[in-house]
């Protein structure tokens, strides 16, 4: 029997085989259908009120999700997982409540799965879950327990937070089929991306609701939903819920579950974590902070400060002081790569000291952290126990300690009460502590930067504590901001300028998200913001130093100086700013400012080489800007020579050579020149030598005295201050810096590197009343230490490294 070829030279196939793939196909077509039908039935007999239901296997899931489970090694739900899941599989509208670290993720990503399975959704139905976070980090966070969980099904996902073109993101987004997002980037993408729209959306998702719903997003929320389907399921999950009815109004929830873990319990933090709060009076702050550092090297630690530019400044002056554990620092202003690397970095790392804003206050799951430091007092309990939540995690033991000026102990106190959190008071050991004040000081004054960056968080803390709605914990007459400023290192108190009336009135009763400290919302920062217009002010007078520290604006700081001015010349302009620092106008200002004819436009200008020229009108002074133009005011050029001592003299002012020959003899007056010239070298020499004398012996002087100092003040760590640092002149400002790596960078100061010289155990650095008393609390703490670190939950997963990583991830996420 001949055998038909086919064009492409390969043999047909025969009838049969082809008959029998399609019999195959429809095969699976069947099971799967029976699969979910049998899916459906057992959903529908599911009591949502069994207290049987304890582990996953219990639960009516699809075959990817249950592999997706078992590959994550999750077997047994949580309580809020116990409690949400059930009512979430049968099309319920939820809003569920549950401590920090309780496992609310997976409560609102599988049913999201589920709904999604039992849709039979392809990349053909578009867009059918939306899962909304109020930061960039715990979307990332969430994404990836989407990928691990999902990693058995076929769905696209992807993640929109900004950080890349609109046009970029628009191109894939008509491809997802999840999408895990920040409220403003998604509203632009709706609002603008064609052929994107969430027409067939089947379930919304809000996790950390209450954030969300909060003022600053209450309009994106708003816009968002107004795209979405009326018919969607929609669930929304925090820590510190409430019941708002205009919110869920605003959502458009359906009598909605409300599923409440930690109603009934004795508190509204987790049990593993022990809490406790230090009275330390704010210019002792720095310092307690890193007394508590030094004496827990071997740690994690989450410090919580109230502005990017606490951040800051604490950060860069500690990195300077190289403490011995690596430094992180994390705040809103960062670009959104570095916010992400600093992030995977203090995830992976097993001792780090995180200095950061509230920006990663809420959902994110750093594993295995230990301590959580409160150094600036939470704005409200709610805020308090989020921060807390980043430690005790899910199973695992945790500490927090709180820092508390005496103003605001009785305050705070009454709100941690109210939440029933359960709070204990400790003191630092007066061995332990540790002043780093003079070292402060002196790196502010080695480095103009870092002063400029202390002046700009000494005004936003200032400014934070200022616009805190609750007068009965923050009260800025109260606390002491000369010793602060000294604390800081700082060379005098910055000098704050409050506005009256009724600006203060609009300023206080602004929505919060625009009274975070400093304008800088540590939130979502993608959305159309429109940035405040810099006006040049008409009349300006640029100093000799204004033009300094514009040429050291290649620096990493310098920008913190021009800020300071700037923000001040704003304020004058307008009325959002209330605070600011007053610039003292120094000699040189005054000296600009006296060229001013009074009453009248008229200014000086300054154009180098000391000569100044008077301004009557703007196109003289474009004319006097322009270098060709210049020439005209310069008159003709003239010649000069140098004599021997390189000083330069008009050409006329040589001798003519007649006259010279008038005088007498060359030689002659050779000789009598050097004569001269040998008495007057010899007087010169007992006078330098006399000098050089003198100067020794101010230079012993002068080391002898360092030394005593350096005595005195034998408890504190000398700060390590690159190319000699004594005083020196001639030294160059900004070589501290310069030889310092840029911020979050490895190396250097020891910072980021992983290989620390053996130490000895860290002391307890705080005693609690009771181990005053008697010395049973000494061994007490020891058996507190040893129990530290039990539970601690590592990740396993590879993960991805970087935001294309991810990216690159999300096309075919799901694929099996
Ligand atoms: N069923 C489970 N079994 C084991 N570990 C779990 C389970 N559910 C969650 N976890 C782990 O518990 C930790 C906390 O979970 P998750 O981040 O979801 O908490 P959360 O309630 O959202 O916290 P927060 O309110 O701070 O956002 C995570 O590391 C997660 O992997």
């Amino acid at each position: 029997m001949a055998t038909r070829v086919s064009n492409s030279g390969r043999p047909p196939k025969p009838k049969g085989q082809k008959h029998g793939k399609q019999e195959i196909r429809q095969q699976k077509r069947k099971r799967e259908q029976e699969d979910l039908q049998s899916l459906e039935a057992r959903i529908s007999d599911l009591d949502i009120k069994s207290t049987e239901i304890k582990l996953f296997s219990d639960l009516p899931l699809s075959q990817p999700t249950t592999s997706g489970l078992k590959a994550s090694h999750f077997t047994t739900l949580t309580d809020i997982q116990a409690g949400a899941i059930p009512l979430a599989l049968k099309n319920n509208d939820i809003l569920g409540a549950a401590k920090t670290g309780s496992g609310k993720t997976l409560a609102f990503i599988l049913p999201v799965l589920e709904k999604l399975y039992r849709a039979q959704w392809t990349e053909f139905d578009g867009l059918g879950a939306l899962i909304i976070s109020p930061t960039r980090e715990l979307a990332v966070q969430i994404f990836e327990v989407l990928r691990k969980v999902g990693r058995y099904h076929a769905f696209s996902a992807g993640l929109v937070i900004g950080g890349k073109s609109l046009k970029e993101e628009a191109e894939r987004l008509t491809r997802m089929n999840i999408l895990v997002c920040t409220p403003g980037r998604m509203l632009q993408h709706l609002d603008q991306t064609a052929g994107f729209d969430a027409d067939n959306l089947q379930i919304l998702v809000l996790d950390e609701a209450d954030r969300i719903m909060d003022m600053g997003f209450q309009r994106d929320v708003d816009a968002l939903v107004e795209h979405l389907p009326k018919s969607r399921q929609t669930l929304m999950f925090s820590a510190t819920q409430s019941k708002k009815v205009s919110d869920l109004a605003r959502l458009s929830l359906k009598d909605p579950e409300y599923v409440s873990v930690h109603e009934s319990a004795a508190s509204s933090t987790p049990s593993n974590l022990q809490q406790h709060y230090i009275v330390t009076p704010l210019h002792e702050k720095i310092d307690t902070l890193y007394g508590f550092i030094k004496a827990n090297l071997k740690s994690k630690i989450v410090v919580f400060l109230s502005s990017g530019k606490q951040v800051r400044f604490v950060y860069e002056s500690f990195r300077h002081l190289q403490p011995g554990i690596p430094l992180l620092h994390l705040h809103g202003r960062q670009k959104q790569l570095a916010r992400l690397e600093i992030t995977s970095r203090f995830t992976s790392a097993k001792h780090s000291c995180l200095f950061a804003t509230d920006v990663v206050a809420r959902g994110i799951d750093f594993p295995a952290v230990d301590w959580v430091i409160q150094v600036d007092c939470p704005e409200d309990s709610d805020t308090y126990i989020h921060r807390v939540g980043r430690t005790a995690r899910y199973q695992s033991n945790g500490r927090a300690v709180l820092f508390l000026d005496p103003s605001e102990e009785a305050g705070m106190l009454q709100r941690l009460e109210q939440k029933k959190i359960p709070i204990q008071k400790v003191n630092v050991k007066e061995k332990k502590k540790k002043s780093i004040q003079n070292s402060l000081q002196n790196m502010c004054f080695q480095n103009p930067d870092l002063k400029y960056l202390g002046q700009k968080a000494f005004i936003s803390y200032a400014r934070a504590i200022h616009l805190q709605r609750d007068k009965e914990i923050f009260n800025l007459d109260k606390l002491d901001l000369d010793a602060y400023a000294a604390g800081m290192g700082l060379p005098g108190t910055p000098q704050i300028k409050f506005q009256k009336g009724e600006d203060i009135k609009r300023i206080k009763n602004a929505p919060r998200a625009n009274m975070s400290s400093d304008s800088e919302s540590d939130m979502d920062l993608d959305g159309p913001k429109e940035k405040p217009k810099k006006t040049k002010k008409k009349d300006e007078v640029r100093t000799k130093y204004d033009k300094m520290f514009e040429r050291t604006n290649q620096d990493v700081f310098s920008s913190h100086y021009s800020k300071i001015v700037d923000d001040q010349d704003n304020n004058d302009d307008s009325d959002d700013d209330f605070l600011a620092v007053k610039r003292r106008l120094n000699d040189d200002d005054l000296d600009a400012e006296s060229r001013k004819a009074p009453g009248t436009a008229i200014k000086a200008l300054d154009l180098g080489g000391g000569e100044a020229y008077v301004v009557d009108s703007k196109r003289r002074e474009k004319a006097l800007k322009s270098k060709k133009k210049m020439l005209k005011f310069r008159g003709n050029a003239s010649k000069l020579v140098y004599d021997d001592d390189g000083n330069a003299h008009e050409i006329y002012e040589l001798q003519d050579e007649d006259d010279f020959k008038q005088e007498g003899a060359a030689e002659d007056l050779r000789q009598k020149f050097l004569e001269g010239e040998t008495a007057r070298v010899k007087e010169a020499d007992v006078d330098d030598k006399a000098l050089a004398r003198q100067k020794k012996r101010e230079k012993k002087e002068k080391r002898k005295a360092a030394e005593r100092a350096e005595f005195m003040d034998s408890g504190d760590e000398a700060p390590q201050l690159v190319g000699g640092g004594d005083g020196d002149d001639n030294e160059d400002p900004l070589a501290l810096l310069r030889s310092l790596p840029i911020a979050g960078e490895e190396g250097g100061s020891g910072d980021e590197s992983g290989d620390e010289p053996p130490r000895k155990k860290a002391k307890k650095w705080f005693q609690q009343d009771s181990d005053v008393e008697s010395d049973a609390g000494k061994k007490s703490a020891k058996a507190k230490k040893k129990s530290k670190g039990k539970g601690k939950v590592f990740e396993v997963q590879e993960e991805p490294e970087t935001l294309e990583d991810l990216e690159a991830l999300a096309t075919g996420l799901l694929d099996g």
